[in-house]
């Protein structure tokens, strides 16, 4: 009912405001838009499920993630695959895992900081009754 209207629209305006920031820093221009078939083609045979914070602000507004969990899931994505496609000592993999260990470590900070745990418990409730 409206109530869970209203939920859902602070959970899109908060998360929303997380995806801003985190595309406004420097650090995380890697992760801003999916990775580029014709400049990586073998990406796709390496990554299962490619994941960036444009997707990610798409899912949003398709109204897709009803908890923050749900969106951690997706938001996890991002420097999970960035690891994995970029395992070895080149200095270019070294570079994307530390932006990628970067980018984990900010959302959670975000999330831990800003989040307030009552607000999640209400969000679960509302995927529980769905
Ligand atoms: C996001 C990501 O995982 C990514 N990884 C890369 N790794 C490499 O280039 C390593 C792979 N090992 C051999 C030496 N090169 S480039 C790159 C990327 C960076 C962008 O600015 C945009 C974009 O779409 C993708």
């Amino acid at each position: 009912e409206e109530q869970e209207e209203d939920v859902l629209r602070e959970l899109r305006l908060f998360l929303r405001n997380v995806i801003e920031r985190l595309s406004l820093d420097r650090r995380f221009k890697a992760f801003t838009k999916p990775v580029d078939i014709e400049e990586v083609p073998d990406y796709m045979t390496v990554i299962r499920r490619p994941m960036d914070l444009s997707t990610l602000l798409t899912n949003i507004d398709e109204q897709r993630y009803v908890t923050v969990g749900e969106f951690m899931n997706d938001a996890d994505l991002i420097w999970q695959n960035a690891l994995e496609y970029n395992p070895d000592s080149d200095p270019m993999d070294r570079h994307i895992r530390h932006r990628a260990c970067a980018l984990k470590d900010t959302v959670r900070a975000m999330i831990r900081d800003e989040l307030d745990e009552d607000f999640e418990r209400v969000c679960e409730d509302v995927r529980e009754s769905r």
